[in-house]
């Protein structure tokens, strides 16, 4: 039985975890974690969320909560996310973070607490983006400089961060198929009079509208012809059942770094 923390309970996604994790037989939920002096601290969890079972009471103290947890899943806010992580490393607890739009210095912060706990970072955690992203790196690859490739997302109103974490990595993958660096060619900014396509660039698209899950489509165009590889969500059960997944995977490995494609096994 896997003991799960859930940070930032109250959003979007932390609810979805607790009920990922409230509904599996292999977990418990051990710590609905509020923000720091809530004022439903101390109430039980079903009260404020019905939809949730377990007997338990809402806490906004980590250091306490972390006496009965074996790890914590993570989705927040970038800042929030890094004092969350800092605090595990020095309680010891195992991390998943979900979060997305990370700075790259918030991003090394991270990376310095992983010779003292495991931690998994992933900008999406369903199945169907990860076969995606694994992907388009031989589709990159294959096609070359002779394709003009695009990455349109989409998704709800209320998202802070855009280009989304997943555009991101795709990004990624498509420039290590490419084999050329990332940063050298993502346009994000195409836009005014003098905008025309840099050959060899990947452009960004983010549309941002009410309540679209997340949808992320790869855009080769060849001449007289095209390939689009798109993944859409249809809940965000599927992002909170991969993070509970990636938890469990999580509390077995040593100190280090880890993204969702070492859960499921798609590391090249
Ligand atoms: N990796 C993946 O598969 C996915 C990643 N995401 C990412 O997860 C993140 C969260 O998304 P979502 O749930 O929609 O966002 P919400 O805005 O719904 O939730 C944000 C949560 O963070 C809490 N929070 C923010 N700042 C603090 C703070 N300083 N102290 C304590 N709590 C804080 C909020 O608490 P309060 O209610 O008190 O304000 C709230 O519970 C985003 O970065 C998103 O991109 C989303 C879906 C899938
Ligand atoms: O904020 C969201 O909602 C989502 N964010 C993630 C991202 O930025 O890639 C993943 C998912 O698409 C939903």
């Amino acid at each position: 039985m896997t003991r799960i923390a859930i940070n930032a309970c109250t959003g979007r996604m932390g609810q979805q975890l607790m009920y990922a994790v409230d509904r599996d037989s292999h977990c418990e939920l051990a710590a609905p974690l509020l923000r720091k002096g809530h004022n439903w601290t101390g109430d039980p969890v079903s009260q404020q969320f019905p939809d949730i079972k377990t007997n338990i009471a809402l806490v906004d103290d980590l250091s306490k909560a972390s006496e009965s947890a074996d790890v914590l899943i993570d989705f927040s806010l970038p800042e929030h996310s890094v004092e969350t992580a800092k605090l595990c490393a020095n309680l010891g607890l195992p991390v998943v973070i979900g979060t997305t739009g990370f700075s790259y210095q918030q991003k090394q912060a991270i990376e310095t607490l992983t010779d003292k706990i495991p931690v998994l970072m992933a900008p999406n955690m369903s199945i169907g983006v990860n076969v995606m992203l694994s992907l388009l790196e031989g589709v990159a690859r294959t096609l070359g400089d002779d394709a003009d490739i695009e990455i349109i997302e989409s998704h709800h109103r209320y998202k802070k961060d855009a280009p989304s974490g997943t555009a991101l990595r795709m990004g990624e993958s498509v420039a290590k198929g490419l084999g050329k660096v990332f940063s050298e060619i993502a346009a994000f900014d195409r836009c005014g009079k003098d905008a025309v396509r840099e050959k060899g660039s990947v452009g960004f698209s983010a549309i941002r509208a009410g309540n679209i899950i997340g949808e992320h489509t790869a855009l080769f165009a060849l001449a007289g012809e095209e390939i689009e590889i798109t993944h859409k969500a249809r809940d965000r059960q599927t992002f909170a059942q991969g993070a509970v997944r990636a938890a469990r995977w999580l509390v077995d490995q040593p100190p280090g770094s880890y993204d969702m494609m070492d859960v499921l096994g798609l590391k090249q």
